[in-house]
């Protein structure tokens, strides 16, 4: 079975590398590459950065790139992907998001278009990310008392929202095997006399430089020890064979917003 997978942000560090994934995979060929109006990449064959030809040339209009496509896999921004959403659902095209930084009624208009379109979506594709947030889960719950629970993570220069997503999902996954609601207790870094660190509290601490692709830690803090829960990216080729993985699941879905621990077999 082949996929026809059209490609958002065709021109970003994630669209990129997505589009030399999917013209390496035999399963999947490249239907379209989209790049917003004012791209200086219009027009360019999307394989050219790659010096290949992929007899794709990068578009700006949504609804005819999405024509020839049975999946849009779209790493944007929030606004750019519902736009996009809007666009599949109207042409009957599944969905794989990875893009961060919604706001919950962004979330809450995507698992909307949702009953209508499959989607995946996760705010990290790669299988690393998602077995650490089953082992943070047990942790959490066998750390539940005298532990104070931090969330650190460090990202490239260019990164526009903080906290990442995996480093709010770790938070979720966390707060939630400890009965407690995230927007209750996060504490979004500390400055100043803050007084003493309140038990009940997850703190997240955010650091942004260079080409760090992406490196997560939660730690939890104790009386005479510490353990510390590492994931650490090295390239973004695992997020696209993760987001390929999500599209060859979507194969035998028709509606329904699923995650990657659905795609892993791991929900
Ligand atoms: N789920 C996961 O596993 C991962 C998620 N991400 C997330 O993916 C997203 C993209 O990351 P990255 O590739 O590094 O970002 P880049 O900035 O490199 O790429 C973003 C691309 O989206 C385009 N774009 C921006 N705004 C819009 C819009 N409104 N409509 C359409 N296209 C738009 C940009 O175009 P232009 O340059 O012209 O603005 C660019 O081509 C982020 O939210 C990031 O957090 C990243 C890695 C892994
Ligand atoms: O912007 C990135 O680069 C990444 N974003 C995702 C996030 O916000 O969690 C996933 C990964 O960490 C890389």
């Amino acid at each position: 079975m082949t996929h026809r997978i059209a490609i958002a942000g065709s021109s970003g560090r994630m669209g990129r590398t997505l589009i030399e994934a999917v013209l390496a995979a035999d399963d999947c060929r490249l239907a379209a590459a989209l790049d917003q109006p004012d791209s200086p990449a219009l027009g360019q064959d999307a394989g050219a950065f790659l010096g290949q030809a992929s007899g794709v040339a990068i578009g700006a209009d949504v609804e005819a790139g999405l024509t020839q496509a049975q999946y849009l896999i779209d790493f944007t921004r929030p606004e750019g992907t519902l736009a996009h959403l809007l666009a599949c659902r109207a042409r009957g095209v599944k969905a794989v998001i990875g893009t961060t930084g919604f706001s919950e009624a962004q979330k809450a208009q995507i698992a909307e278009i949702a009953r209508d379109i499959a989607i995946v979506m996760a705010p990290n594709m790669s299988v690393g990310v998602n077995v650490v947030l089953k082992l943070l889960d047990m942790a959490a719950r066998a750390l539940d008392q005298g532990y104070d629970i931090e969330i650190i993570e460090a990202h490239h220069r260019h990164k526009v929202d903080a906290p990442s997503g995996t480093a709010l999902k770790m938070g979720e996954v966390v707060a939630a095997a400890l009965g407690r609601d995230l927007k209750q207790c996060a504490v979004y870094g500390r400055e100043g006399v803050t007084g003493e660190r309140d038990p009940s509290t997850i703190g997240f601490a955010t650091v942004r430089g260079g080409d760090i692709v992406g490196d997560h830690t939660v730690l939890f803090a104790g009386t005479g020890e510490r353990i510390e829960i590492t994931h650490k990216s090295s390239s973004r080729a695992t997020y696209a064979q993760g987001s390929l993985r999500a599209v060859r699941f979507l194969a035998g879905r028709s509606t329904g917003l699923y995650g990657m621990d659905d795609v892993l077999g791991m929900a």
